[in-house]
């Protein structure tokens, strides 16, 4: 059973991951992300592809050329829950690391 993120985590949440928005109306984060073109984003898909399959937690997510768009939730748990707060921090280390142009 996955727990749904406590009130008192969720008030961290704005300090821990300050480039992830909530999604209106939807218990869910979003974060957008550009890169320099094509190859460097889809690169970057790659390697969180492989993050969220090894820990069997995937995202929800866009991507048109340079931009890509990312929301987490966690089905089984009809909302946000600790999965998704490491998944978004393994996006964040991986977007660093995949030469990110721009945040949100
Ligand atoms: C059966 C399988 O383990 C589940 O469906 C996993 C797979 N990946 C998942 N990913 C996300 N984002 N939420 C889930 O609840 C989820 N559940």
């Amino acid at each position: 059973m996955v727990v749904p993120l406590t009130t008192s985590r969720r008030a961290e949440l704005g300090q821990q991951l300050p480039l992830w928005r909530m999604v209106p109306g939807r218990d869910a984060l979003f974060r957008s992300l550009v890169f320099s073109d094509f190859s460097q984003a889809f690169g970057f898909m790659s390697r969180v592809a492989l993050a969220a399959e090894a820990i069997n937690h995937h995202p929800e997510w866009f991507n048109v050329w340079n931009r890509v768009e990312i929301t987490l939730s966690t089905h089984d748990a009809g909302g946000l829950s600790e999965r998704d707060v490491d998944l978004a921090l393994r996006i964040d280390q991986l977007a660093l690391e995949s030469g990110v142009r721009s945040g949100i």
